[in-house]
């Protein structure tokens, strides 16, 4: 007779932890929440499967996520194995029209393809679509500025516009975008390749998301980089503005996106360690956060559509 009490005693730390996320759930409930998942992230098979399972069960939260992938050290592992070599530039790489097809191959047949079954094993629920699909990003050629100069980086393109109408079906249809940062030429026949970060915070602001979420291999972004861990917790769009000079390497366009999201109508962007599993649920989940937090600035009105370049 004691059993179904001892079991239902059993299972209240369990009904407590839903119950405490259910304020946030309340307030989130119907929102669009960008997750940009960083190629360097990507390194480790159960990571990859709990990232899935994070980002299944904010869409069956009742939030609308989109994914959107980089694949950064996959694309040069490719270029590698083809002889070409990998050179950045500003954080961008230098894309010769010979590399943009292993860029294209890589991200929208392999990197893609993988998020896409992985997040399907829990159901019918993710598309994969690059830039390209009904025309999601438009973009004209990016010109790198390196000490005051304008250097061409080859076919490495800036964002013009974002038709967000397929996302939205697949968003009403409850369905989870997937999307690679390949842009279509609003000028001509070719595509582009994208900084994933900038295309995920271009179409975080498109959307009116209210949250870009951007995973990666740091703990979020340090104060003094490489000399300190001190990870900045949360500062606001001019705190911000003040820094990007002092940004290294992969760093930039992550920050200028977050300024650009949060400039341009989303209310919070999050640079959080992808090498924790389940870090998106505990950055949810905790209230301090576990990364680094960018907020508008108190009165944001005057900063409307000052951003990043794109
Ligand atoms: N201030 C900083 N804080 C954290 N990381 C930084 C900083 N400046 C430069 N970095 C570098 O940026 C890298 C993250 O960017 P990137 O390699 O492009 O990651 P991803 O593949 O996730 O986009 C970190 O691994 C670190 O080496
Ligand atoms: C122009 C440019 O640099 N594009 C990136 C696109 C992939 C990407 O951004 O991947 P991560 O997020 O893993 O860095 C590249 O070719 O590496």
């Amino acid at each position: 007779m004691s059993q179904p009490t001892a079991r239902k005693h059993t299972a209240l730390p369990k009904a407590r932890i839903l119950i405490e996320a259910l304020p946030w759930l309340t307030r989130h409930h119907g929102k669009t929440v960008v997750i940009k998942f960083g190629g360097n992230a990507m390194v480790d098979e159960e990571l990859k499967a709990a990232f899935a399972q994070d980002v299944v069960f904010l869409r069956h939260a009742g939030l609308r996520p989109v994914v959107v992938h980089g694949g950064g050290p996959q694309i040069s592992a490719q270029l590698d194995r083809h002889g070409l070599v990998s050179e950045f530039k500003a954080g961008l790489r230098v894309t010769t029209d010979e590399a943009m097809d292993v860029v294209r191959m890589v991200l929208a047949g392999q990197v893609q393809r993988e998020l896409v079954g992985l997040l399907n094993r829990h159901g019918p629920l993710a598309v994969g679509m690059t830039g390209e699909d009904a025309h999601l990003m438009s973009a004209t050629k990016h010109f790198a500025e390196i000490d005051g100069e304008r250097v061409d980086i080859g076919r490495v393109g800036q964002i013009t516009e974002i038709d967000t109408g397929a996302v939205q079906a697949l968003l009403d249809d409850g369905r989870i975008p997937v999307v690679s940062s390949i842009a279509r030429s609003a000028d001509d026949g070719h595509v582009y390749n994208v900084n994933a970060d900038t295309a995920a915070a271009a179409l975080a602001a498109a959307l009116g998301a209210e949250t870009l979420m951007v995973l990666t291999d740091v703990e979020g972004l340090y104060a003094d980089w490489p000399n300190s861990d001190e990870v900045i917790s949360r500062l606001t769009a001019s705190e911000l503005e003040k820094l990007l000079p002092d940004l290294a390497s992969g760093m930039v366009p992550k920050m200028e996106g977050c300024l650009y999201a949060v400039r341009n109508g989303v209310t919070t962007a999050r640079v959080i360690d992808g090498r924790v599993q389940h870090s998106i649920l505990l950055e949810i989940f905790t209230d301090e956060g576990i990364g680094t937090m960018v907020l508008p600035d108190p009165d944001n009105d005057s900063n409307k559509n000052e951003g990043a370049d794109r």
